[in-house]
């Protein structure tokens, strides 16, 4: 056990409720572990330019950066001492003077559909609300009679449009809706025919790579399995050179010591899919690069220049 912090410990957040439920557990995740009152950690929530802007989709703004821009910067002024993050939200390549040092327990990785029973169960022509290039490009390839509306805002909001009519059905992550205490809306979609979003389901928890002893208290809420699984997706995404405008899904398996990766690559309008599967032991960085590599050697020129690998 490590003494009671003499100064609150600093959790940077953004506002979103789903980000405001995950500091939550963080916190006492920490707390917990290190056996002090909840007083020890301070949440400190920062509003995102992405929780800014909410009438255009990501992916045209500025991409993943936004929801980690202004907490980057705090986290690099010193003003909060990690900060917690949606895995999947958080861009592939990094600033240097930061370090994932803990991943918490990852949570269901499956997306729900949300509005109708199944995707088959779809009127011809149905509109499916979402802003993510991977939901869209996997509907319209299942489904490429339905229309994808643009769908921006937190799960709430989506909800809300869902509800108000705006589309007949919409994709979230089950994670989120877990952790806001709504998994029971929708309908999860089997692993088999719909691979989640690297890191999806994931909590990642940042702080300065030169804050050693910051590192070594993040240590002691970090879930190993869930760690290199996340790890071993973002690898994949670097080496494919994927963004918030390449459609990339992925799930993670323990078999042993080993990882087996299951992933799939599409063009946005879902015409084109090539899936391919690697196993390798946890921690092994080449793996993931094979991966990719026989992902993109099965693509067409056309589903190759969605990506731009290093
Ligand atoms: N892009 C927003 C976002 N970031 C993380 C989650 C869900 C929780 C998770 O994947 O851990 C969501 C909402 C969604 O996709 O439905």
């Amino acid at each position: 056990m490590i003494d009671v912090p003499d100064r609150p410990i600093r959790l940077g957040t953004r506002r979103s409720p789903l980000a405001m439920a995950q500091a939550e557990e963080a916190r006492e995740r920490l707390c917990k572990a290190h056996g002090w009152p909840l007083e020890a950690v301070k949440i400190v929530p920062v509003t995102a330019s992405g929780d800014k802007i909410q009438d255009r989709p990501l992916a045209d703004i500025g991409g993943k950066a936004l929801w980690t821009k202004e907490l980057d910067q705090w986290l690099i002024a010193g003003e909060i001492d990690f900060a917690v993050h949606s895995a999947k939200d958080v861009e592939t390549w990094r600033p240097l003077e930061m370090t994932i040092a803990a991943v918490l327990e990852r949570e269901d990785v499956r997306d729900v559909l949300v509005g109708v029973a199944s995707l088959s169960a779809l009127a011809p022509g149905a509109r499916i609300g979402t802003s993510a290039p991977r939901r869209a490009a996997q509907v319209l390839h299942l489904r490429p009679d339905c229309e994808v509306v643009s769908f921006r805002g937190n799960v709430a909001t989506r909800l809300g449009k869902l509800a108000s009519g705006e589309a007949d059905a919409t994709l979230l992550a089950l994670a989120g809706l877990n952790r806001l205490g709504q998994g029971h809306v929708g309908t999860p979609l089997s692993l088999e025919g719909w691979l989640p979003a690297p890191g999806q389901g994931a909590i990642a928890i940042e702080c300065r790579a030169a804050d050693a002893a910051t590192a070594a208290l993040l240590a002691a809420i970090d879930h190993a399995p869930s760690h290199a699984a996340l790890m071993a997706e973002r690898d994949l995404l670097a080496a494919l050179g994927g963004n918030c405008h390449s459609a990339i899904g992925v799930h993670t398996r323990a078999e042993g010591a080993d990882l087996r990766l299951c992933a799939a690559i599409y063009t946005l309008d879902g015409t084109e899919k090539v899936e391919r599967e690697a196993r390798f032991s946890a921690g092994d960085r080449d793996g993931p690069r094979r991966l990719a590599a026989a992902l993109l050697a099965g693509a067409s020129p056309a589903l190759s220049a969605c990506f731009d690998p290093p």
